[in-house]
């Protein structure tokens, strides 16, 4: 695949990252306005970095947006003459929706909404995606790609923000609850590396538990709560406390703010 990331910054050289490492391109063109923090990967073969978003679209097929929303409206009129029908446009970006890009573009062009994770770089993203009309035609390019840097799933746009909050920002919401497990870690007595791998590792595996199984978390929590236990004392402590309720509650106010975002 000729592959474009137009806006290679957190995002963009976290896609970058994972199509590289899991061999995905035929050739990958970077831009940015200002390169040297990407200079380097220019050493992978056929990846080429550059501040050229046009040459960059010219040289590919897939154009991967990865910029911040308020630059989409200037890359988007600075590239727009030069797609063909060989061209998808794929956006990363933040409530920049369908009918805003159909406006600048039109649309009679491939395009596709993507919301991916950081987790891209090491091929384990939450890719949720949707299209224009004639998009429908590529969805499955695109499902292929994600699909070989973590899981994607289709959805309508109309669940794009939501799915921007439990997938996108769903990594700092996962980091912060494993950082609070290592602390609680270091507080029984384990050194912070070790308080870490026990903590991550135990994430991953209850993670790995459901994927595998197919099972309800409660169904796997009931194995783990003996009666009288350790484990219930502490689950229920925590509801007491608000575990759930303020993660649900930080994901109201995540999607609350996104929405207020898009309107601006
Ligand atoms: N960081 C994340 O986890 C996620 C971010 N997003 C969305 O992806 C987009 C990018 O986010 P980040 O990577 O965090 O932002 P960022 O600010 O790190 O990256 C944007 C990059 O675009 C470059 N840029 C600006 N104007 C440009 C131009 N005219 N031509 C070429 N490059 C240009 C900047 O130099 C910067 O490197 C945003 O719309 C964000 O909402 C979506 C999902 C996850
Ligand atoms: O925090 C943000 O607004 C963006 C969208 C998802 C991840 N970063």
């Amino acid at each position: 695949m000729k592959i474009a990331i137009l806006g290679t910054g957190n995002l963009g050289l976290s896609i970058a990252k994972g199509l590289i490492v899991n061999n995905a391109i035929t050739t990958l063109y970077l831009t940015k306005r200002t390169i040297a923090s990407i200079e380097s990967y220019s050493e992978y073969g056929n990846v080429f970095v550059t501040t050229d978003n046009r040459t960059a679209v010219e040289k590919s097929d897939i154009i991967i947006l990865a910029i911040q929303p308020r630059h989409t409206e200037l890359v988007l009129n600075e590239i727009k003459d030069m797609l063909t029908e060989k061209h998808v446009v794929i956006s990363t970006v933040t409530g920049f929706k369908i009918p805003r890009i159909e406006a600048i573009i039109g649309n009679d062009q491939f395009i596709i909404r993507a919301m991916p994770n950081t987790a891209i770089s090491v091929g384990k993203s939450m890719t949720c995606i949707c299209s224009n009309e004639k998009g429908k035609k590529r969805v499955n390019v695109a499902l292929a790609i994600f699909n070989r840097l973590g899981n994607s799933i289709e959805i309508p746009e109309e669940q794009m923000q939501a799915a921007t909050v439990i997938c996108a920002s769903g990594i700092a919401f996962w980091m912060r609850l494993i950082r609070a497990t290592t602390q609680g870690a270091i507080q029984l007595g384990f050194e912070s590396t070790e308080a870490l791998e026990m903590s991550m590792h135990t994430c991953l595996g209850a993670a790995s538990l459901l994927v595998e199984s197919g099972n309800h978390p409660e169904q796997e929590i009931d194995r783990v709560t003996t009666p009288g236990g350790c484990t219930i004392e502490g689950l229920n402590e925590m509801e007491h406390q608000g575990l759930s309720s303020s993660l649900i509650k930080g994901l109201k106010a995540s999607f609350d703010k996104i929405n207020q975002i898009s309107k601006s």
